[in-house]
């Protein structure tokens, strides 16, 4: 059987500055989250235009090296229809061009994606769920007709472990399957450390999501460049097997 891909690098990042050191410590999506916010803190409008223009900014001053995605939290919103997709529309109309939206625990998740469907028509949408949350993997179908480009695991509660202490990487592999089976891609992320690298490089998810593990005095400290170059190295070093 045929090693699974080398997962991709998430890097989220709180502020323009910390976005440059993502780029050029070689994140693959540098995602625009504000930690201090919660789990999916959002940015402001101002901010995520000004992200956007370094963003087009880096297109046009390097062709040579290949630009990382770009995507940007909605907020946790809590699970009412019209206030997500209000929250999803505001960030996809500042340009950005992947809109992570959570679907925190809820009766009415289907709901919720049905009523964000057609921004996804016209916006790459990533659908967030969370692993202390006992998520319902059945929405990945319900994801995948509503057009949703992908999905990901993280963690809600960040100091209530990390998501390899909520599933084991057999169920996160059934889960990465399950989401190639409806044609999404896939993230882990969950306060996610050096360790669980190993565990989880080889699970088939197409990128991995740290922020904690980049910041030195936890997710709402400091970015540190070379956390950065030691995630990417352990990930580099898992796909030479
Ligand atoms: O999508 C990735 C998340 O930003 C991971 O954040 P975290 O390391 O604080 O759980």
């Amino acid at each position: 059987m045929n090693a699974a891909p080398t997962p991709g690098l998430l890097a989220s990042v709180a502020d323009l500055h910390e976005m440059e050191l993502a780029r050029v410590g070689g994140a693959d999506i540098v995602d625009l989250k504000q930690p201090a916010f919660g789990a999916l803190g959002a940015w402001s409008s101002e901010s995520l235009t000004a992200a956007v223009m370094l963003w087009n900014a880096w297109e046009a001053q390097d062709v040579s090296s290949v630009r990382p995605l770009l995507s940007a939290t909605a907020g946790d919103q809590p699970m009412v229809p019209a206030l997500l997709r209000a929250a999803a529309e505001r960030v996809a109309a500042t340009g950005v061009p992947i809109v992570k939206v959570g679907l925190f625990a809820s009766k009415h998740t289907n709901e919720c994606v049905e009523a964000l469907a057609p921004l996804a028509s016209r916006a790459r949408m990533i659908g967030v769920l969370f692993a202390d949350q006992r998520p319902d993997f059945a929405i990945l179908a319900s994801l995948s007709r509503a057009g949703f480009t992908g999905v990901m695991i993280d963690t809600a509660d960040k100091t209530a472990g990390r998501l390899t202490d909520h599933f084991d990487a057999l169920t996160l592999g059934q889960f990465i399957a399950e989401a190639k089976r409806h044609g999404l891609m896939s993230g882990l992320a969950g306060s996610l450390a050096l360790e669980d690298i190993a565990t989880l490089a080889g699970v088939g998810a197409d990128y991995l999501g740290f922020r904690g593990a980049l910041c030195s005095g936890g997710r709402t400290g400091r970015f540190e460049p070379e956390r950065l170059a030691q995630v990417r190295a352990r990930l580099l070093a898992q796909a030479g097997g």
